[in-house]
């Protein structure tokens, strides 16, 4: 899969998020894109999942030498987000059936097998409700990592997580990234070292035009 984005710019109502944004993407590697608290790495992330409107500038996506239309992308992806909510009503095992049947998992994963890989055996019939805000984050983050999708975009990806589950995350994505292209949104070393390129949000915001001397 291939990401192109040229010249593209997010504003909300008057404020530009970024601007004059051109870089590409590509299946293999591994991007993290880092930024200050509010410096748009989560907008950047909507935008390139379809999500999010962007305002001026184009995105393209092609995967086997082929277009793919922004509004088909949600089925080539998966995400992890903290806005992102689980249906908390579900028991583990239906939160997951229910999940695999709009995207299915990787390597032909059971639902148990996944379980077991999140480590989360015991749970296999606790409601979501029920779940620690670490063991939910496990959940989003295993439901995402083994999906079938060639992209993977992790927004925050160890927000909630203890070290133990920092060190699970970091072994699972570094066993799941092999021709996929993944793309993190962080400002933690620890989230992003597995990656290959570093993509600086502040290096497209507008900077105001000084103001001219009379
Ligand atoms: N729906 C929205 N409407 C208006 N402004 C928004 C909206 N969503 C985000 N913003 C603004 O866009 C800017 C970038 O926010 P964004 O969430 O993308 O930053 P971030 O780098 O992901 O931040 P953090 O590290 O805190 O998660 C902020 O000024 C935020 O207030």
């Amino acid at each position: 899969m291939q990401i192109n984005l040229s010249n593209l710019g997010k504003r909300y109502n008057y404020e530009w998020i970024f601007r004059n944004l051109t870089y590409t993407f590509e299946s293999g590697t591994s991007y993290a894109i880092l930024g200050h608290n509010g410096s748009g790495k989560s907008t950047l992330l909507t935008v390139i999942s379809g999500h999010n409107l962007h305002s001026e500038g184009e995105i393209n996506y092609k995967t086997g030498g082929k277009d793919i239309p922004v509004e088909k992308i949600y089925s080539s992806l998966s995400l992890t987000a903290p806005y992102l909510e689980l249906v908390e009503e579900f028991s583990l095992l239906e939160m997951i059936g229910f999940h695999t049947r709009f995207k299915p998992l990787r390597q032909n994963l059971t639902a148990l097998e996944l379980i077991d890989r999140m480590g989360l055996q015991k749970s296999k019939h606790k409601f979501v409700k029920d779940f620690s805000s670490g063991m939910k984050q496990r959940l989003k983050l295993g439901l995402a990592i083994y999906s079938q999708s060639e992209l993977l975009l992790l927004d925050e990806p160890t927000t909630n997580l203890d070290q133990e589950g920092v060190a699970w995350y970091q072994e699972h994505v570094a066993q799941n990234r092999s021709n996929r292209l993944i793309i993190v949104g962080s400002n933690i070393l620890h989230e992003y070292s597995f990656c290959d390129q570093h993509l600086r949000i502040s290096d497209y915001h507008v900077v105001p035009t000084a103001k001219r001397k009379l």
